[in-house]
């Protein structure tokens, strides 16, 4: 059976890559979405199991001794991780799945599936992704400086990725998200190479 295609977006705190999945969400309905492990305490209406498995630490270390994480990560004083069976489960029965993860985890999971598709998600500019942090408004004081302090550094790991969407407008990001998806399923669409076998076998019959 054909297997599904594993997206990866990632991109620096605050740039938007979960207003992107959510609008992809209605846009694409048949893609399947990674709903990942945390130690972070939920924010106001987040629910267990739809935005995130909320754990505690010691509940999140058993999870990674029983490696039943595909990776893991610590960001800004709490742990992240994707549960790994429910992605290969995912994958195995041909459905695309997409991770929305930081940049260190997305590192991790190429390292896993070299033929994963990395989509790298950039603000319009540093004082855009610093209006959109802010402007947010989930985080202290504090937090805004630390993540924006990582989000400098994170923008430095965009060479590891095979594609970068600039997220000025949410739909435009988003058409740009679904033409990458469209263009990686023509890449692997493997009834082309039985269709070519098609024209061979014609073509030898009618020269012979
Ligand atoms: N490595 C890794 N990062 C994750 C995972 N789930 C979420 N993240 C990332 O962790 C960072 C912090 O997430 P969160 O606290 O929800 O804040 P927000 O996404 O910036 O609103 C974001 O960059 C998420 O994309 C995961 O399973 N693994
Ligand atoms: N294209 C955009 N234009 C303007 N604001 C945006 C855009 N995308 C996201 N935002 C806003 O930026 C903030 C951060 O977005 P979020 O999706 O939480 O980022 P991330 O998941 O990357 O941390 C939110 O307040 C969101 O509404």
């Amino acid at each position: 059976m054909k297997r599904g295609i594993l997206f990866v977006l990632s991109g620096p705190s605050g740039v938007g890559k979960g207003t992107v999945c959510a609008a992809l969400r209605g846009k694409q309905p048949e893609l399947i979405y990674s709903v990942s492990a945390t130690t972070r305490s939920p924010r106001e209406g987040e629910q267990d199991g739809v935005n995130y498995f909320f754990k505690t630490r010691e509940q999140f270390m058993r999870m990674i001794e029983a490696d039943a994480l595909l990776e893991h990560a610590e960001y800004v004083g709490n742990y992240y991780g994707t549960p790994r069976e429910f992605v290969e489960k995912t994958l195995s029965e041909g459905k695309d799945i997409i991770l929305e993860i930081e940049v260190q985890g997305a590192i991790k999971v190429r390292e896993k599936f070299s033929e994963g598709v990395f989509i790298f998600l950039m603000p319009p500019s540093l004082n855009e992704l610093k209006q959109r942090i802010v402007g947010r408004g989930t985080e202290s004081q504090a937090t805004i400086d630390h993540r924006l302090s990582v989000a400098v550094e994170e923008m430095n790991l965009l060479h590891h990725y095979d594609y970068a969407v600039v997220n000025d407008e949410i739909d435009q990001a988003c058409a740009r998200i679904g033409a990458i998806m469209t263009a990686e399923h023509c890449k692997r669409e493997r009834f082309l190479g039985e269709l070519f076998q098609q024209f061979e076998t014609v073509q030898t019959a009618e020269n012979g």
